[in-house]
């Protein structure tokens, strides 16, 4: 997978350098490319914002700019995907995650100040196809941290990344519940011990048991999950919890 992303802080990407997504890029599992925004700008200033029309608060970010970067960048991709992070996005879930790693390339375009020109997205859009996603109900200051976030969800489902392919499958939401409780050594630990049930060598009952703490972790912190359920997703036994 390539990926591409453009900034005015090109240096805030530098974290997914590191650890393992560096590593998988090291090993070319991926392709990373950084582009500071403001190769694009035309000014002494270099500017890449500007007041709102109809006024309010903050400045946006200029259609001109991003439109000459979107059209370098993309160029010569007869298909690449462009994921704009946005407070007012659609929620990306690991369900968007795993549609994102499916994809051969994928262009980011982080906003700052009060966001990007409309036109931008709506223009692009006539090329490609254009996500605008939010990663939670809450505001950051700009889109490089939602980036690094998208990134690292879609990166690590990539086959090679992870060093186990298992861990992906067993993920929180796999199933469509919370993952339960997870334990290691010591045996005892500030008088907690470990549930004897992960001790005992049966593995079907420590798979009873982890679907219990996950089902009963999902109907605790997160109901919404349980109705999402397709049909059948319980068994009688789930039902029971
Ligand atoms: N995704 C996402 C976001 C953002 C976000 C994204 C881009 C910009 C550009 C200026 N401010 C931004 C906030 N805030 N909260 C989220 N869940």
């Amino acid at each position: 997978m390539r990926i591409d992303v453009v900034t005015i802080f090109p240096d805030y990407l530098e974290p997914l350098r590191t650890a393992l997504l560096g590593r998988a890029i090291e090993r070319d599992l991926l392709s990373l490319s950084v582009h500071d925004l403001r190769k694009w700008t035309y000014d002494v200033h270099k500017a890449v914002d500007d007041s709102p029309y109809g006024g309010g608060p903050g400045m946006v970010m200029k259609p001109q700019v991003w439109g000459e970067a979107l059209d370098e960048v993309c160029a010569g991709d007869p298909a690449p995907r462009l994921v704009v992070p946005t407070p007012a996005g659609r929620p990306f879930t690991q369900a968007m995650a795993h549609e994102f790693a499916a994809e051969p390339r994928l262009v980011f375009a982080c906003g700052r100040y009060e966001g990007i020109d409309q036109r931008v997205v709506d223009d692009a859009a006539t090329r490609m196809r254009v996500d605008e996603v939010s990663i939670g109900d809450y505001v950051l200051v700009g889109g490089e941290v939602a980036v690094m976030v998208v990134v690292e969800a879609v990166a690590r489902l990539l086959p090679g990344v992870l060093g186990n392919p298992v861990s992906a499958q067993q993920d929180s939401f796999s199933d469509g519940l919370l993952e339960g409780p997870s334990y290691t050594r010591p045996e005892v630990w500030r008088d907690r011990p470990v549930p004897d049930v992960l001790r005992s060598g049966n593995h079907a009952a420590i798979a009873r048991w982890r679907r219990d703490r996950s089902l009963e972790r999902t109907f605790d912190r997160r109901p919404d999950l349980l109705t999402a359920l397709p049909d059948g997703s319980l068994d009688k036994h789930d039902r029971a919890k």
